[in-house]
């Protein structure tokens, strides 16, 4: 069974009656004087759960207390306090934003026994939660569809392979996270990944961009330079958007898919190039072909490996995770903590959206709400996302969920989040109220 450790802060003057208590209780209990120590045993010991003992203090204190708070993101805290140190707004923010639940003193030991153990639990889910999504990135691709399991399978199998790819999918879909997945998975991993977009590259530079160019070949190259296929040597190069690709290029190109060789631009040099080819188009390449747009032989060649990179709207059942790797990914990047996770109308707003562009819209909606939001639970309307108006077409079970969440959440919000009053109001055990706000990812500080 995992070993319960417990932080103690702050609490010099009542330190071995805290203590104590806590050993008595079976904790393992880790007390620090002051916020530098706490970060020095916490990289070590990695507590699930702390007792903050929090005072009224100068702003400056508050907060490096905050900085503190924002690190340690893992761990529940459960605040201790004098009833008026409650009167500051400041105190009340960082017990809002931070904390897991607050007590005031004197402190009824039963009554703190009961919230740590709640604490604990939902450190134990978080970190569930975490390594859940780790697992689910794999080579960065999350989900587990039917369609994206299948598809990172696939990247597997040709990621062992030499021969070249060809990623279809719409825009934003994931094509060059696959190729990058492809090439993170094949023995040419430690050569370079090297992606172009031949649709953003004037036709003019395009060639001695691919290819390269000798001293002099025209005006302006003063010298001679490599290009990018030469420079993914030992490892891969993707093109992307390879419809875009001018015919005489794609005879280039086809050439080097044959013979592994390249000429540089104003050179007549047989070049030798070990580098693997995987493309990529939003457009059908087979239409391409039959208007006269793109080479067929060119077309076959690249086409021996065809992966197709599924819609979000074809794994609509990937949209959860995919917002909640995106908003774990920006709250780490931005170290803070105030948002929580997304309210059941948010969720059913991303279920029923349409997904026109895909992943990266869905990454862009979660970075657009995190700024937007002053709630810890992220909105419909902070996503810029339309409110279902109502259960019609999600579902029986989705319907209930939805119907158990709201009725906690207003529940919570009328009894001004008195975990009592609100499983009286709502005829369930304190205990089944709070399995019931882990299941539903409300927090007790979330309005
Ligand atoms: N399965 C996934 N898991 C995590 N992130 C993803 C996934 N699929 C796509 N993304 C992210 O979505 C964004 C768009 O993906 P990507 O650039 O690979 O799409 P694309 O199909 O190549 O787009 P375009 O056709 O416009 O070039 C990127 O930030 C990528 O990291």
């Amino acid at each position: 069974m995992e070993r319960r450790k417990v932080l103690c802060v702050g609490w010099e003057e009542h330190s071995s009656e805290v203590t104590e208590h806590l050993r008595a209780g079976g904790w393992e209990v880790l007390a620090s004087p002051d916020l530098a120590t706490m970060q020095r045993i916490q990289a070590q010991q990695h507590a699930q759960v702390g007792v903050l003992l929090l005072k009224n203090s100068p702003p400056e204190r508050l907060g490096s207390l905050e900085q503190c708070l924002r690190l340690l993101r893992n761990v529940e805290w459960v605040g201790v306090c004098h009833a008026e140190a409650l009167n500051s707004a400041a105190l009340r923010e960082l017990v809002l934003s931070y904390l897991f639940d607050y007590h005031t003193q004197p402190v009824d030991w039963r009554i703190l026994d009961l919230t740590l153990g709640h604490a604990f639990r939902r450190a134990q889910l978080r970190r569930r939660d975490n390594e859940y999504l780790q697992t689910a990135g794999c080579m960065g691709m999350v989900g587990h569809s039917a369609a994206i399991v299948r598809l990172q399978q696939q990247v597997r199998k040709v990621a062992v392979t030499e021969v070249p790819v060809l990623i279809g999918g719409e825009s934003g879909s994931g094509k060059e996270l696959a190729a990058r997945a492809i090439h993170q998975c094949s023995p040419r991993a430690r050569g370079p990944f090297i992606a172009i977009n031949c649709g953003s590259i004037a036709p003019s530079l395009i060639h001695s961009e691919l290819f390269g160019h000798e001293r002099g070949s025209f005006t302006g190259a003063t010298a001679g330079r490599q290009g990018l296929i030469e420079s993914a040597s030992g490892g891969t190069i993707f093109l992307d958007e390879i419809a875009d690709l001018p015919l005489e290029l794609q005879t280039n190109l086809l050439r080097f898919l044959q013979e592994h060789t390249i000429h540089r631009v104003g050179s007549t040099r047989n070049l030798h190039v070990d580098a693997r080819v995987i493309a990529a188009s939003h457009v059908d390449l087979a239409d391409a072909v039959a208007s006269g747009r793109f080479r067929d032989d060119l077309f076959y060649r690249l086409n021996v490996l065809p992966l197709a990179v599924p819609s979000l709207r074809e794994r609509k059942s990937d949209v959860p995770e995919l917002a909640q790797h995106f908003l774990q990914r920006c709250m780490a990047d931005k170290h803070q903590r105030r948002v929580e996770g997304f309210s059941q109308q948010a969720m059913t707003a991303m279920m029923s959206h349409g997904w026109p562009g895909n992943v990266r819209e869905l990454c862009n909606r979660v970075q657009r709400a995190i700024v937007m939001t002053d709630q810890r639970l992220i909105t419909p309307a902070d996503l810029g996302l339309a409110v279902e108006s109502s259960a019609i077409g999600i579902g029986l079970d989705a319907a209930r969920t939805t119907a158990e969440r709201d009725a906690i959440a207003l529940t919570l919000g009328r009894v001004h989040r008195n975990i009592t009053h609100a499983a009286r109001e709502l005829g369930i055990s304190r205990m089944t109220l709070y399995r019931l706000m882990d299941k539903h990812g409300i927090a007790l500080g979330a309005e």
